[in-house]
């Protein structure tokens, strides 16, 4: 049973920048709203409406100018080891060997090495990367990379995971992979619990696929929160039935690229 205690809440929370030209720019404006434990989450929106921002500021990374963050009963200062993070860049050390850059948060927090390398190459399992283990970030494609980080997020235990856009830069077919193996793990959970995942992107087929709810932003507000019911894994296909198709036709209304009907002449 999920615990409130466990739920991200969001209360009044803005976030202001003042730009070199002194211009006062607010990338996220009075946003409250409560993210369950163990939901998945995507948060969609036109470039500069205030996800990655927003997102910083649930890691701990950015200040907000005024509200709060709470998550795990304790107000979000700084990042922390109950919140993980992989960026849009690679979040992959280049001089450390895959199987090191897995290893490497539990290193930190002090984990017994037989434990961490156990639990590292698990995920390195899951993430089907068992045979590169010892090989440098280097030799790795663009996907291969992206499963080191996800296995390397989900290895280091964290109950909050938070995604910027991580599949962006990939192709059509290396993405689908890995929403399958980014939903493969979630499904599982750890410890009979899911992580709570929240996953920025531009891509809404991306949202309908894996999100529980999709919270859409506009000019720094959240202008929409649309709960996807149709079970989990999804997968391209499912695109095509019916409350897909209905989120979809409402997603991409908010991102401007479909134009209400023009009322037809005699009409
Ligand atoms: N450090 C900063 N200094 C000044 N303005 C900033 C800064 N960071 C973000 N902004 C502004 O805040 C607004 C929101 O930016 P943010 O990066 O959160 O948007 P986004 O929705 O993640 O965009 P994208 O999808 O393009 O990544 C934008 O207008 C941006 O120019």
């Amino acid at each position: 049973m999920a615990n409130a205690v466990q739920d991200i809440q969001i209360r009044h929370l803005s976030r202001r920048f003042t730009r070199a030209d002194g211009q006062t720019v607010t990338a996220l404006d009075d946003l409250s709203v409560t993210i369950k434990a163990g939901e998945f989450v995507c948060l969609v929106g036109p470039s500069g409406c205030g996800k990655t921002t927003l997102l910083q500021m649930l890691a701990g990374l950015l200040r907000q100018s005024s509200g709060e963050i709470e998550a795990q009963g304790k107000p979000v200062l700084r990042p922390g080891p109950e919140r993980g993070v992989v960026f849009q860049k690679d979040s992959v050390f280049p001089w450390m060997r895959v199987i090191d850059n897995v290893e490497y948060g539990l290193k930190c927090r002090g984990v017994s090495k037989g434990e961490r390398r156990e639990r590292a190459l698990h995920y390195l399992e899951r993430v089907g990367l068992m045979q590169v283990a010892q090989a440098w970030p280097k030799e790795l494609s663009g996907g291969m990379l992206k499963r080191v980080a996800i296995a390397t997020v989900f290895a280091n235990g964290a109950e909050i995971l938070m995604l910027d856009e991580p599949f962006g830069a990939l192709d059509y077919v290396t993405r689908h992979q890995l929403h399958d193996v980014l939903l493969d793990l979630w499904l599982d959970g750890e410890g009979g619990r899911r992580r709570t995942v929240i996953f920025v992107t531009h891509d809404v087929d991306e949202a309908l696929i894996l999100a529980d709810r999709i919270l859409v932003f506009h000019s720094g507000r959240m202008v929409e929160d649309l709960a996807v019911t149709l079970p989990k894994p999804r997968s391209a296909d499912d695109l095509v039935l019916p409350e897909l198709v209905n989120h979809r036709h409402r997603l991409l209304q908010h991102m401007g690229l479909i134009r209400p009907a023009a009322a037809k002449p005699g009409q």
